[in-house]
């Protein structure tokens, strides 16, 4: 079955800036903003808490299944810090995003990481993992790398992703 509205990945390490950036393209295009991290919680899509890094273990597989219907019908924006185990034909595009370190280590601090998490987050960010994860898992032409640094990085990324949305609705229909 045919997507009627095209669905849209929002992905990058903690603190770049992802459900800032769902919220307002939701706001601006009226796609539905899919939250998997609260949807893990809310639905008890995990197998427990893992105490080293204070979050849930992701059931991947039920994640999935609970998304399914509503992918398959389209007009979607999900965030999530990691992007390779949705199936491929779900998304048309995919954004990562990116922060320069220092400027996300602040942001994660505020947040009130611990210092393991914080560091691990950063390096994570440092070693370009999720860029990584996205290049591997979908066609490159679909892959939108996007700097979040400032709030004109911002609002520059939601400008240009409502413009790609109306662009494909506009062939769509
Ligand atoms: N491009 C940006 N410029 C300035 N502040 C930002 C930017 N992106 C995110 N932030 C701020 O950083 C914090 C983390 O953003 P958030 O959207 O929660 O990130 P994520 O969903 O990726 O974890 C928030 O306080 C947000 O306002």
């Amino acid at each position: 079955m045919a997507k009627q509205r095209p669905n849209v990945l929002v992905t990058g390490s903690p603190g770049t800036g992802k459900s800032t950036t769902c919220e307002q393209i939701a706001e601006a295009t009226g796609l539905t903003y899919v939250d998997i991290g609260s949807m893990v919680k809310s639905q008890e899509l995990h197998s427990g808490w893992d105490d080293e890094y204070s979050c849930y273990i992701i059931d991947e597989d039920k994640v999935c299944d609970a998304l399914e219907d509503q992918l398959n019908v389209g007009g979607n924006i999900v965030d999530f810090h990691s992007c390779d185990f949705f199936p491929e034909r779900w998304f048309d595009l995919v954004i990562v995003l990116q922060t320069d370190n220092t400027i996300l280590y602040d942001r994660l601090e505020k947040r009130g990481y611990g210092q393991k998490k914080l560091t691990e987050n950063v390096e994570c960010e440092i070693m370009q993992v999720i860029l990584q994860e996205a290049f591997d898992s979908y066609r490159e032409e679909i892959v939108q790398v996007l700097p979040s640094n400032t709030v004109e990085d911002m609002e520059s990324n939601v400008e240009r992703t409502v413009a790609w949305y109306k662009q494909v609705l506009g062939q769509l229909r």
